[in-house]
């Protein structure tokens, strides 16, 4: 059985072209033209794309004492609504747990998943055990490894801890990532703000600045290329953090940088509404910023110091929100965004001009399935690529409304944005997923994908880093002791 999809445009990060596209099974046989397959869809008008690739999730994860409300169910399903084919979650250990044994936790979530999937690991502590486990869990496909550099006392590492790490990630052909934001200042202002009655969400805003951003971006960039190892910093929300980024990668750092669309589409005055609950629901770390801010996300993307579109989905409902009623430190961090991650990026980004359609496809799949050692089984339209599509209606317009979204939490954060752009098809390896407003979802036909160490880019920083490393100076003339 073959499926055809006719009469659209191929777009991919490099070019565009007009194609069919011919799918067996799970991946692409044939582009070119006037194919003929068993099922046509018809792409008229549309643009065929690698699906996207959401490389920052957290479904049903244990976090703030709660857990996130969507699962790999609804938060997969709410993906490919919107075009994501596939999710990266951060698979977390508990202080002294075995990295396995989380592991096992985070398979155990899957099993009604409808789109891939694959994790990233988290460091939240650090031992021999750990860093035994770290090659385990590469064997198994996981090569990517976050630290927190925030919620003290929580997840947050120190930077000796994170130094270790990021060696052991440079020897495993590892990629570490970083939740970058100084973690000991916003403790420090957390507390005070609080002892001055500030305690509403815009508290939340006060005590995470760019600076405490800013500061740690840079520190987490210098430590990873002191351990010899490409660095990818998530949600990047400041121009402080921008610039560090920016300015490691023109001295030749291996250095990605991750913006969030929440980022790059909402800012700060959300915190300042008079509505407790509506403030409340866009609290996340780091939270959203002023237009600037905004303006050198955008021209990041557009100068390609910054790699990739996430939205960090770790969507709460309104009354887990409310557990910080009195007390912003309280309110469980994240928002979600799954869904309208294409759409709002399209809208806001395609047709202002901020970006082309490549540079969209660029920025939402196929940067991260490099940087991830995923391509081009995902990432790509090409010939035994996975057939994760989307077939891209430009014309296609909604307003987005918590009312028909399919994430399982009360609001949006983008409640009442009008969207040009969405999907006619979308293809999960080969299954026609979503029609247009049908869902076609199959829960349980998500699969996990393993990845690769060593990429290209690991292997190329490794052999520089080897070429200058420090060597003894075998001397001749070495005087005599004074004994
Ligand atoms: N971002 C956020 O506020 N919540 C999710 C956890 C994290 O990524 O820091
Ligand atoms: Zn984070
Ligand atoms: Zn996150």
């Amino acid at each position: 059985m073959s499926t055809v999809i006719k009469n659209g445009t191929v777009v991919t990060a490099d070019l565009s072209y007009e194609a069919d596209v011919r799918i067996e099974g799970d991946v692409i046989v044939e582009i070119g033209k006037n194919l003929f397959g068993d099922e046509v869809l018809d792409a008229t008008g549309c643009l065929i794309m690698p699906g996207g690739i959401d490389p920052h999730t957290h479904l049903e994860m244990p976090f703030m004492g709660t857990y996130s409300a969507d699962d790999f169910e609804s938060g997969t399903r709410a993906g490919l609504a919107g075009g994501t084919t596939m999710v990266v979650d951060f698979c977390l250990p508990n202080p002294d747990q075995s990295l396995l044994e989380a592991l096992k936790m985070w398979d155990n979530k899957t099993g009604k998943a409808s789109a891939d999937y694959s994790f990233h690991m988290a460091i939240t502590w650090w031992g021999e055990q750990v860093f035994n486990e770290m090659a385990e869990v590469v064997d198994r496909g996981i090569t990517s490894f976050k630290h927190f550099m925030a919620y003290k006392g929580a997840l947050m590492v120190n930077d000796d801890e994170m130094f270790a790490s990021f060696q052991r990630c440079a020897a495993l052909g590892a990629l570490p990532l970083v939740h970058a934001e100084n973690g000991d200042v916003v403790a420090a202002m957390t507390a005070k703000l609080l002892a001055e009655g500030n305690n509403g969400p815009e508290g939340h805003a006060y005590s995470r600045p760019p600076e405490v951003e800013g500061e740690a971006t840079n520190r987490a960039i210098m430590i990873a290329d002191m351990a010899g190892v490409p660095l990818y910093v998530v949600h990047t929300s400041c121009e402080q953090a921008h610039e560090a980024i920016r300015r490691a990668r023109q001295k030749g750092m291996r250095v990605y940088g991750e913006p969030l669309i929440q980022h790059l589409t909402l800012d700060e005055s959300e915190y300042f509404n008079a509505d407790w609950d509506h403030a409340a629901r866009r609290v996340m770390s780091p939270p959203f910023r002023n237009k600037q801010h905004q303006d050198s996300l955008w021209a990041g993307l557009q100068a390609g110091s910054l790699s990739c579109v996430a939205t960090d989905h770790c969507a709460f409902t309104s009354e887990q929100k409310r557990t910080g009623v009195g007390n912003f430190a309280k309110i469980p961090n994240g928002t979600g965004g799954l869904e309208d991650r294409l759409p709002v990026l399209w809208t806001a980004g395609v047709n202002t001009g901020r970006l082309t359609p490549n540079e969209f496809v660029a920025v939402t799949s196929t940067n991260i399935a490099k940087i991830l050692n995923m391509y081009p089984r995902k990432g790509a339209v090409m010939v035994g690529a996975d057939a994760d599509l989307v077939v891209w209606d430009p014309k296609r317009k909604k307003t987005i409304s918590a009312k028909s979204q399919q994430s399982v939490i009360d609001y949006n954060v983008f409640e009442g944005f009008e969207v040009t752009g969405l999907p006619r098809f979308v293809l999960s390896r080969g299954k026609v997923s979503i029609v247009e407003n049908e869902v076609k979802a199959e829960p349980g036909h998500g699969k996990f994908v393993a990845r690769e160490a060593k990429n290209p880019v690991n292997r190329a920083l490794s052999q520089w880093k080897e070429l200058v490393a420090p060597r003894k100076v075998e001397r001749t003339g070495i005087p005599a002791t004074g004994v």
